[in-house]
């Protein structure tokens, strides 16, 4: 491919075209910016973030742009950032110079390494049984344009995705994209790391399309990079083919063990989560009615979290003296034998190894709630974690211990931005790792509560509501949380 440089800048190519029957100049940069001017047009797309594909026709090529959406006086109209599909014909003078800019157009969006082959996972019965509307209507024509193959499977029952995930033949796919909410994404992640190729699985890279009630995930990928949380957008973000690290918690009893990307809640929100769902056929409502039960009719937790601080939150709790916390994580999770035999399986996950030794912190008493989470936000309006980050090796502890009724209301409704963080009730840190002992509701002697990670209960003790399925984990015995850092992959935008 030869080069041309105006003015410093380099151009693959330079020449007069007709675009929509236009006469333009269009110029291709080598960082794959394409730029056209003319006497009544103009405008420019860097391929690398607004082409969502191209296609060669009789004497010209098309571009099918996938952009932000220009804010004008109509904006009330199409939400602000929505990304528009914009086609561009353009017709160069000859055969040859038509051949140049295919080839040139595939090599830049070649080395852009796209997925290509994608495992598509779809949950008909999540948030409102959209999700195969959405699929028809907004993922799978923008999939077609970008010439993405795929696989459809809707999920038929719980654990569907995460048996899939385990037993998927990984080498025929690219990516897997979840449409759906957050829970058939930590499916994902478990049946990936319960493989026996679990190191190499679990760099699968993941993509998220919100058709659930929580889309905490996407939201906080999407809001990240400044752009709307809708299917479209969040499609294209997973065709774009950028990806980052994320970081999974491990979280142990034992020798049981589950992995979660979002977060862990004991007290009022996994009670307001697990029990509101007795009020689904309120819809949407469900959430904020029960919220408004449980703070006038206010629980009260005891029990004890312990946790080891990140570098500048060492001042909160009080010092515990765990002897030796590295053996102790081992043994309580149940690892043992040779390092080779550990790596067979990812039960060697969760220790905490390294030269550091780790001091521990403790709060003891009475909890209103106990929330942990990996990424900023836990649905579409709700950001327990403005200050989390997808990959940086610590998971975010918000603490309510004592609260009047009045302000819990208050700090409840500055969740929607995370401005909770600053009421001098909650104690918010970063920590690396987090062990639970929940113990019963204040006034009964017999009642404790409801541990959810990523909306699902792990554990619940005997006589709080909700369905009475047998958990994974006890209620009582201590739940510990480690974090591997950046051990997934996701999809961003
Ligand atoms: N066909 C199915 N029938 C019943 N449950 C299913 C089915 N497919 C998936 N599930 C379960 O539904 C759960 C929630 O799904 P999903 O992640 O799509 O939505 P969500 O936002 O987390 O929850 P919600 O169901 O409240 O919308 C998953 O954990 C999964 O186990």
């Amino acid at each position: 491919m030869e080069s041309a440089t105006e003015g410093g800048e380099e151009f693959l190519i330079n020449e007069s075209l007709q675009l929509n029957g236009l006469h333009v100049t269009v110029t291709l940069s080598s960082g794959g910016l394409l730029r056209w001017t003319g006497a009544s047009t103009g405008g420019s797309l860097l391929i690398e973030n607004d082409l969502l594909g191209f296609k060669r026709e009789n004497q010209s090529f098309k571009l099918y742009g996938f952009m932000k959406h220009e804010t004008t006086g109509l904006c009330f109209v199409t939400r602000p950032g929505r990304r528009v599909l914009k086609e561009l014909s353009f017709r160069p003078k000859s055969e040859e110079s038509l051949s140049n800019w295919c080839l040139c157009i595939q090599r830049c969006l070649d080395a852009l390494e796209r997925p290509k082959r994608l495992l598509v996972l779809l949950n008909p019965f999540g948030g409102n049984k959209c999700a195969r509307q959405i699929f028809q209507e907004e993922v799978k024509p923008l999939l077609d344009v970008a010439g993405v193959s795929f696989t459809l499977e809707e999920t038929q029952f719980r654990n569907h995705a995460k048996d899939m995930a385990k037993a998927v033949d990984l080498s025929q796919y690219d990516g897997i994209l979840c449409i759906s909410g957050d829970g058939v994404l930590v499916e994902v992640v478990n049946g990936l790391l319960e493989r026996s190729d679990w190191e190499h699985a679990i760099k699968m890279p993941l993509g998220i399309v919100p058709a659930g009630t929580g889309n905490g995930m996407v939201k906080s990928l999407m809001e990240d990079a400044d752009e709307p949380c809708i299917a479209t957008n969040a499609t294209f973000a997973v065709i774009k083919g950028h990806k980052r690290a994320l970081d999974v918690a491990v979280v142990a009893q034992g020798q049981v063990r589950s992995f979660s990307v979002l977060m862990l809640t004991w007290g009022l929100i996994a009670d307001i989560d697990i029990e509101s769902e007795k009020y689904r056929w309120m819809g949407s409502m469900r959430l904020d009615f029960y919220t408004f039960v449980r703070v006038f009719r206010l629980r009260h937790y005891s029990g004890s979290v312990s946790f080891i601080p990140a570098p500048g939150y060492e001042g909160y709790g009080d010092p515990i003296c765990i002897e030796n916390e590295n053996e102790s994580i081992l043994h309580d999770t149940g690892i043992n034998g040779t390092e080779e035999v550990k790596r067979k399986t990812s039960d060697c996950l969760g220790a905490l190894t390294g030269p550091e030794t780790y001091e521990w912190k403790s709060i003891s008493g009475q909890f209103i709630m106990v929330w942990l989470h990996n990424v900023p936000w836990g649905s579409q309006d709700v950001m327990p974690a403005p200050q989390a980050e997808f990959s940086d090796g610590y998971v975010d502890l918000v603490i309510v211990q004592q609260c009047p009724k009045w302000s819990l209301l208050s700090l409840l409704v500055k969740l929607k931005d995370g401005a909770h963080v600053k009421s001098r009730y909650v104690q918010y840190l970063k920590v690396k790792a987090f062990r639970l002992s929940p113990g019963e509701r204040t006034g009964s002697s017999v009642q404790g509560g409801i541990i959810d990670v990523d909306g699902e209960v792990l554990a619940k003790s005997k006589g709080s509501s909700g369905d009475n399925r047998a958990h994974l984990m006890s209620y009582g015995p201590p739940i510990q949380v480690t974090v591997e850092k950046g051990l997934a992959t996701i999809f961003c935008p």
